[in-house]
């Protein structure tokens, strides 16, 4: 097992929740700002770095962005990645994401097939992970082409779930959307944990520490949390504490 994939599951069997927390190299990315506000997460206990985006993500962006992080803080980054321009040798890992809800034959299997000798080349760790994207409105919905999943209907969620199960993923990412105005329902996690061994992450619209911990008491194993970093890291920092003091 590798090395990022192992830290995980120490963590997770000491039954830690644990938070990401999302950056964007797409943004308007102030490299002193981020040094400072990686250190400040990263003390509040943030476990992980995502770095990743739907659109507009150079693989000199994602480097650099990479790079800081790590040498700030020493926790793994992670590439969480809209396309294969997100990936670059200055990360640890990637969520080898299959995007199982897409109607788009490119997110479910050529995406990946592109994606791999560079996985191999850069030594990337490849994190096996199904991805559901439960929402319409946001822009990994739209660039996915995905079909959305009733949110009253947690039973669907599962079935794509245990279909990743199956098919070897050892991790399910259950995404509202990045800046969704609502989050991913409690019942989804829950009802996954419960009847699943799939390490589950949960993450959009996550924007205040009771709705973090109340996805963590249901089933969430990781939460990520993106947009509010950008917003006001202090926000971050109370949601890590929420999910971290449980
Ligand atoms: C295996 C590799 C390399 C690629 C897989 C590619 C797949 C399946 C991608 C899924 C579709 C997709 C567009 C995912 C994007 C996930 C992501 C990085 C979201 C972050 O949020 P943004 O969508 O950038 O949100 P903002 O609007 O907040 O910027
Ligand atoms: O930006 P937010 O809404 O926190 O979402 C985080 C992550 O799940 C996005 O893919
Ligand atoms: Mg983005």
């Amino acid at each position: 097992m590798g090395k990022v994939s192992n830290y995980l599951k120490e963590k997770l069997e000491k039954g830690e929740k644990l938070h990401f927390t999302l950056i964007d190299p797409a943004k308007k990315v102030d490299y002193s700002e981020l040094e400072k506000v990686a250190l400040r997460l990263h003390e509040a206990g943030t476990d992980a770095f995502l770095v990743g985006g739907s659109l507009g993500v150079t693989p000199e962006e994602a480097g650099d962005v990479s790079s800081i992080l790590k040498k700030a803080t020493g926790l793994p980054v992670i590439i969480f990645p809209g396309n294969i321009n997100c990936l670059t040798p200055k990360a640890d890992a990637v969520l080898f994401m299959v995007l199982m809800n897409s109607l788009e034959p490119y997110y479910l299997v050529q995406a990946q097939v592109q994606a791999a000798p560079l996985v191999r080349k850069y030594g990337l760790e490849a994190l096996p992970t199904g991805y559901l994207v439960l929402y319409g409105e946001t822009a990994v919905a739209h660039v996915g082409r995905i079909q959305p999943i009733p949110p009253e209907k947690p039973e669907i969620g599962l079935a794509y779930a245990l279909a990743a199960e199956m098919m070897g993923f050892k991790y399910i990412y259950l995404e509202a959307g990045s800046g969704a105005s609502r989050h991913v329902p409690e019942a989804f996690p829950s009802l996954i944990k419960r009847s699943t061994s799939l390490t589950v992450i949960v993450g959009g619209g996550v924007r205040s520490p009771e709705v973090a911990r109340s996805l963590a008491k249901a089933g969430a194993d990781i939460i990520v949390t993106g947009n509010i970093v950008e917003e006001d890291y202090e926000k971050a920092v109370s949601i890590i504490r929420g999910i971290k003091s449980r």
